[in-house]
């Protein structure tokens, strides 16, 4: 199967991120969000980290302004109906995604791989709401996107093995390394980064250290490149939480309960970075 037109449904931190390397690599884009708000933000994100790229002379001009012709910001889903492949990067809320899956399937033509980002949810309940479970599949990629090598890909237990191949190839296309996991809750990935943050959260919580001494001793002591409340906050509080819930939910573990500072910063719209404020302070 030949991809050459992709929808990506959410202009947030990932799904601008995916729109920007499938652009690089050639692939005709659709980036879809619910409002023109979101979408400014977005490619006002991609024009970003182009332009760093240009100033580093890494890109040419005319090889950024190519990249931005082939991305094609759009309020209506309706054009998903010219993608080969979808992939989805909204909110980690399984409610929601369920409901953009159903609508998608009603959308798009048969041959459309409808894929999802999710960091947590179970493919095969995502894929069941669809007519088309053979061709649902996760395709996790890792923030931040045009950096980062790794896409953890999950198959539902429908999910045929064509759909799997033409994403492994796509990925690679898109200069990532695909390595497949299981479709248990959390994947590998955040099965064992999130229980590492939120354990962070709990030093704070208890009074064992300040954030920035906890951030300090994993990046002085185990080389991490950000510390995990750094990290926490980059990955965005909200995406954090939900994917306790999730674990918690999904292994009646209570090792995975949420630290309740974590619950209290997201319900005051501490998200993080993107909000501005999470365990740090942030000006841009
Ligand atoms: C939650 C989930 O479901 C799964 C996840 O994604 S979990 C999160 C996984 N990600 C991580 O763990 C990231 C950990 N952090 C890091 O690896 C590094 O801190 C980092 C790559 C983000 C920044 O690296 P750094 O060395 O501190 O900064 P810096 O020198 O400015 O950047 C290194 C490169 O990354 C690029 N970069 C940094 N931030 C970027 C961003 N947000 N978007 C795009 N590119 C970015 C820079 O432009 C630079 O590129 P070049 O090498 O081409 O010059
Ligand atoms: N953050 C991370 O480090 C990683 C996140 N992920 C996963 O990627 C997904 C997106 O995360 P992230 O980019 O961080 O989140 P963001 O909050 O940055 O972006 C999500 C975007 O999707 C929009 N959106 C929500 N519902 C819909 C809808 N029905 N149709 C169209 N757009 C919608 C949101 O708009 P609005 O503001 O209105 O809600 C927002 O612009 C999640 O599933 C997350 O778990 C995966 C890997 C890493």
């Amino acid at each position: 199967m030949n991809i050459q037109t992709i929808m990506v449904v959410g202009a947030g931190q990932m799904g601008s991120g995916i729109a920007q390397v499938a652009a690089a690599s050639g692939l005709q884009v659709l980036l879809h969000d619910t409002s023109p708000e979101f979408l400014k933000r977005g490619m006002l994100s991609i024009d970003k980290q182009l332009s760093r790229s240009v100033e580093k002379g890494k890109l040419t001009q005319d090889g950024m302004k190519e990249i931005l012709r082939r991305i094609q910001p759009t309020e209506f889903i309706e054009l998903a109906e010219q993608a080969d492949l979808v992939i989805e990067a909204i909110s980690e809320n399984m409610a929601l995604k369920v409901l953009l899956f159903h609508r998608l399937d009603g959308i798009c033509p048969p041959h459309t791989i409808i894929a999802t980002n999710t960091s947590s949810l179970p493919i095969s309940e995502i894929a069941a709401v669809t007519g088309r479970p053979a061709r649902v599949i996760g395709m996790h990629f890792m923030n931040p996107v045009p950096v980062m090598p790794l896409v953890e890909v999950i198959r539902g237990l429908e999910t045929s093995q064509e759909v799997f191949e033409v994403v492994c190839g796509l990925s690679e296309r898109l200069g990532k390394i695909p390595v497949e996991v299981n479709d248990f809750p959390g994947f590998v990935s955040n099965r064992i980064l999130m229980p590492m943050i939120n354990e962070a959260v709990f030093t704070v919580y208890e009074g064992v250290a300040s954030v920035e001494s906890v951030d300090k001793v994993m990046k002085l002591g185990m080389n991490h490149p950000m510390g995990p409340l750094e990290l926490a906050d980059f990955i965005g509080l909200d995406t954090c939480l939900s994917i306790m819930e999730i674990l918690y939910e999904g292994f009646k573990d209570s090792k995975y309960r949420p630290c309740p500072l974590l619950r209290k910063y997201v319900k005051a719209g501490r998200l993080g970075r993107k909000s501005g404020q999470g365990f740090y302070t942030y000006s841009s």
